[in-house]
């Protein structure tokens, strides 16, 4: 985290408006009355979370949601409104120049149409704020001169960073919305650094402070836009953070747009459109190829900032409070625990597999086209060789899962020779680069699921990491390449190429075709589309996960919907616990307050549980590890 603290005066208030009252009092009328001691200081430690969340930790959705429990909290206690502070008008977020907004000059029309006159002292310009996280344009009027030059001293020092409370002045009842920027918004990473005199009555001076964020999601986002140039080593991200503030400041003379890249994007890409109804961003876990690389987590879906689901934000809050009370020296154990609480709250995830391992994407691309030929191409009396009757069994024709479903399935850990066994029947010819592929595909899954397998369990907590060799080490896998036949009509209907289910494995990994179709069922019984990207795998955690885990990891309920007339095809990859395995929650997973919702079964018993009870199908989500081996207490949200 960074510094906290700041060696900065506290603004002229002299100007501002005596008394403030938020919007929601305006408009509820609401009567403050005498707040406890108790409610003070709750107010007190929700603001500084509100403060640090949007300024220097720089998590923008934790900014708007502790700016609006602070300005909600303020009502019910009947606090007034800290007047140093300024809130969006918009998302609540406590605005902080130089780490959660823009703000810069407007023309005083005012003085501008009164020349003859000198304008008063007290109302030099309009300032806008702008909001990164919303895109709101704030509106401060008829701020004083020297305003600009409180929030971006002349001389800033290397440590010396805007700070919460200052010089932001008390909300002005003149706020008001789509107020006019004499510059254009593309400009905004072209700002102008502190040192300029930017309380200059000229117009549209772009005044932002150029100080660099926390390293936390929005760092994530940065580097996953960096992903296609060539790999840099990790580095540590308290280290960078400081060093890139201590840079930033130290060298304000120039204008840098490194800087910058990530707030003008953010406020960019959403200026228009930004809808807070409707976010569904999953989160992205960038794997590092090298070992000793940190994972770090990003957004996907084109959005550039991240909204806690609703259903996850008490968890989050909690956490949050908790790591901001132990961690709060540390910034880097506190992106720790982000990551921890990313994997805690997500039944799904999704994987972008770092530039490096280009090996991985191109496979997707060879072993799709190829398995395309043999689908589309192989007569269905051939791949019935492989077919449920056959000695083999590896083909799923249709009909079987649904009608628009076949799939092939090559498994581990010999991925070449299963490949292969399946091809001397499908092919009349020696096709030795179909096996090969599948076998490289099928070993770097391998390692990409105990990569994964590890991440998952530090999500766990602390010490998760020992229990791998003793519970994981003996996981298998199989692939299965999936083909879909386009249905014949698409109309208002969903067409389900896949119904609705969950995996048996402990997780899987998915690459679907640019066809996409994917969805996942959201906690709150929403689908939510896994749009398809070539670099992108989506992991899913399987029941046996869930069971393994006493519920903490959810099995991922996910379908495929088929909306256009082509064949898709995917490859799923399920890692799995050995046949044998007695599946059983260790304590420590489960906690001492709380009791094991499962009880122990044999791995190879829940597969042909689930395989007898849905008759080969797969949609029934009915009967899961839930309905197999649930205790009494099923699935409740205990943790
Ligand atoms: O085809 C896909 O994208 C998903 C396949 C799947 O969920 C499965 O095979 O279990
Ligand atoms: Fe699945």
């Amino acid at each position: 985290m960074g510094k906290k603290g700041s060696n900065r005066e506290v603004p002229n208030l002299a100007s501002r408006p005596p008394v403030s009252i938020t919007l929601r009092e305006e408009s509820s009328g609401m009567k403050q009355t005498k707040a406890s001691t108790k409610s003070i200081l709750k107010l007190q430690h929700i603001k500084n979370l509100a403060i640090w969340t949007s300024g220097e930790a720089s998590i923008p959705s934790f900014g708007a949601f502790f700016g609006h429990h602070l300005a909600a909290c303020s009502e019910s206690t009947g606090t007034p409104p800290d007047p140093s502070l300024f809130p969006c008008q918009r998302c609540e977020s406590i605005l902080q120049p130089g780490y959660n907004c823009t703000i810069r000059i407007e023309k005083n029309r005012a003085k501008v149409s009164c020349r003859c006159k000198k304008p008063k002292k007290s109302i030099q310009n309009n300032v806008v704020y702008k909001c990164h996280f919303c895109s709101h344009r704030n509106l401060k009027r008829g701020t004083p001169r020297g305003y600009m030059k409180e929030i971006c001293p002349l001389k800033a020092k290397p440590s010396l960073k805007p700070v919460p409370g200052t010089s932001m002045g008390q909300k002005s009842d003149g706020l008001e919305k789509g107020t006019r920027s004499t510059v254009e918004i593309s400009k905004m990473d072209e700002i102008a650094p502190p040192a300029i005199d930017t309380d200059d009555p000229v117009t549209g001076s772009p005044t932002t402070p150029l100080v660099k964020m926390g390293t936390t999601l929005l760092e994530g986002k940065k580097r996953k836009r960096n992903r296609s140039g060539v790999k840099k080593p990790a580095e540590s991200e308290s280290n960078s953070a400081t060093i890139n503030a201590e840079t930033t400041v130290s060298t304000s003379s120039k204008r840098r747009r490194k800087s910058w890249t990530s707030l003008k994007e953010i406020a960019e890409s959403h200026d228009n459109s930004r809808d807070f109804t409707n976010l569904t961003e999953d989160p992205v876990l960038l794997v590092p190829e090298e070992s000793n690389q940190k994972p770090y987590v990003a957004i996907i879906k084109g959005c550039t900032s991240f909204l806690w689901p609703d259903a996850a934000v008490p968890a989050v809050t909690a956490l949050e409070k908790a790591a901001h009370d132990a961690l709060s020296s540390d910034f880097q154990k506190y992106n720790q625990k982000m990551r921890q609480l990313l994997f805690n709250l997500k039944v799904s995830f999704v994987i972008r597999v770092t530039h490096s391992s280009t090996l991985v994407v191109s496979s997707h691309k060879f072993v799709v086209s190829s398995m395309a030929r043999s689908y589309l191409l192989f007569p269905p009396d051939s791949k019935l060789k492989l077919g449920p009757s056959s000695s083999l069994k590896t083909y799923t024709p249709h009909f079987i899962a649904s009608p628009f479903f076949e799939s092939l399935r090559v498994s581990g850990p010999d991925f070449f020779a299963s490949a292969r066994s399946s091809a001397d029947v499908l092919f009349d010819h020696q096709n030795s680069e179909f096996s090969e592929i599948l076998q490289e595909y099928g070993n770097k899954m391998v390692e990409l699921s105990k990569r994964i397998i590890e991440f998952v369990l530090m999500s766990l907590g602390d010490g998760y990491e020992k229990v791998y060799e003793s519970e994981f080490s003996n996981c298998h896998g199989y692939l299965r390449i999936v083909n879909y036949s386009p249905p014949e009509t698409v109309e208002d209907e969903e067409v389900e190429g896949l119904g609705m289910h969950t995996d048996m494995s402990c997780i899987t990994i998915i690459y679907q075709d640019m066809i996409g179709g994917l969805q996942m069922r959201s906690k709150e019984g929403h689908w939510i589309d896994i749009n398809p990207s070539e670099s992108s795998l989506v992991v899913n955690i399987g029941d046996l996960m869930q069971a393994w885990s006493n519920g903490r990891l959810r099995s991922s309920e996910h379908r495929v919907v088929l909306k256009r007339f082509v064949d898709r095809l995917s490859l799923a990859f399920f890692w799995c616990f050995e046949d044998e395995k007695v599946i059983l929650a260790p304590d420590k997973v489960v906690g001492e307050e709380n009791s094991k919702i499962y009880k122990p079964f044999i791995c190879l018993d829940y597969l042909k549980f689930r395989e007898s009870n849905e008759q080969g199908k797969f949609e029934k989500v009915g009967y899961t590890v839930n309905d197999f081996a649930g205790l009494k207490f099923q699935m409740s949200d205990q943790h």
